[in-house]
């Protein structure tokens, strides 16, 4: 299969970590890869000549646009969907084909890639009237990269899985800039045999990837991911918009905390621009506060107090309500200046 020079380095060198034990509860097992030093082979040691030959993408908002452009500048044969055609045409103009349906893209694809913003829109893409359940079969596979909570994630794989495919949960840790500069973070449930055979196609997207058992555990992981981050972001839109009330300049706390030990790269990125009111969107507010809303349903499922990211989805609720739902997740600051209605 022909790929981009530039992008065969990557691809070829890989560590496979032997599988660890995570809980002494429970035999799960956890495998773990990431882009390092070493071309050391094992028995899960993909096969670059295994992968598909095309490759289907459906959904090309703001990450899955460079995630599929990344596997056509690695010279794979991309064909791509999505509901707004329009986004579809810088993808053709650098090579990729073209199919009216995800029923469409699935049939004439060995794997098909979904992106999609929600639950609503991954079931509908993967299993509505013309979705890619229908054009799927023996011998193919479809990985869900969307963020979306394991029991939708569940139902999506029954319906692949009763077409006689594979399944594999594959959401994504890593941002804008991490998808157009292929170092996305993939957290993988499902079939492992999809899971190795797609391996060189996440490695082309993604600097490491976790595979981690039964289909659910991805988007379980994905989902404690974004609580943990849309309570931090929170939390720094709070210390900013104090250290402002009470005389402090704010780009200076953003300079401390990134010197000490809570410093974070996302404060580090998004500060200087928080200072400014300037929130161009990366990860769109909306989608956050869509994470945080899962991450509690799933707290609540096994009985688990999670009040910070209550209080914390309560305050992007406040933001979205404010229209700021297409602003990046960091415009939650905005929530806390809003001069409340009554007040004298
Ligand atoms: N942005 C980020 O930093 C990250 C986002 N994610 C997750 O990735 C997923 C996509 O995010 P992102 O690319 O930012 O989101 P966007 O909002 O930019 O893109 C959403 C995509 O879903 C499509 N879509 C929405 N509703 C429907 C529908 N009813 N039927 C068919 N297609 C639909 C959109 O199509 P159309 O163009 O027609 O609107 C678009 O292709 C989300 O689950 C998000 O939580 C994960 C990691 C990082
Ligand atoms: O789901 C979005 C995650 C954004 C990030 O990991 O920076």
């Amino acid at each position: 299969m022909a790929m981009c020079s530039t992008f065969c380095p990557r691809v070829s060198t890989h560590l496979n970590c032997k599988p660890f034990s995570f809980s002494p509860a429970k035999t799960r097992r956890f495998f773990v890869s990431f882009k390092a030093f070493s071309s050391q082979t094992s028995a899960s040691t993909p096969k670059a000549d295994d992968t598909p030959a095309s490759i289907g993408f459906l959904g090309l908002g703001i990450m899955g646009s460079p995630m599929a452009q990344n596997l056509i500048k690695a010279g794979r044969d991309v064909t791509v969907w999505n509901r707004t055609k329009s986004k579809c045409e810088p993808l053709i103009s650098m090579g990729a084909k073209y199919k009216s349906s995800p029923e469409e893209v699935a049939a004439s694809c060995g794997v098909t890639f979904a992106m999609l913003a929600d639950p609503e829109s991954a079931m509908d893409v993967a299993c509505g009237k013309y979705g890619a359940a229908k054009g799927m079969g023996p011998g193919k596979g479809y990985v869900d990269v969307s963020t979306v909570d394991g029991e939708t994630s569940k139902l999506i794989c029954e319906h692949i899985r009763a077409t006689g495919a594979h399944f594999l949960e594959a959401p994504v840790s890593g941002s804008k800039k991490p998808a157009e500069d292929g170092q996305l973070i993939f957290l993988t449930a499902g079939d492992n045999v999809l899971y190795e055979t797609v391996a060189p196609l996440l490695d082309i997207m993604g600097k490491s990837r976790f595979y981690l058992g039964e289909v659910g555990n991805g988007a379980a992981m994905k989902l404690v991911v974004n609580m943990v981050m849309g309570s931090m972001m929170a939390s720094f839109s709070e210390g900013l918009v104090l250290s402002e009330k009470v005389g402090l300049d704010p780009s200076v706390l953003v300079e401390v905390i990134s010197q000490g030990a809570i410093s974070a790269p996302m404060y580090a990125m998004k500060g200087p621009s928080m200072v400014k009111s300037l929130y161009p969107t990366a990860f769109p507010l909306k989608h956050q506060q869509k994470d945080l809303r899962l991450a509690l349903g799933l707290a609540e499922s096994v009985s688990q107090p999670t009040p910070i990211a209550a209080a914390t989805n309560e305050l992007y609720k406040v933001a979205k309500s404010h229209g700021l739902s297409d602003q990046d997740f960091s415009a939650v600051i905005e929530a806390l200046k809003v001069k409340l209605q009554h007040q004298t």
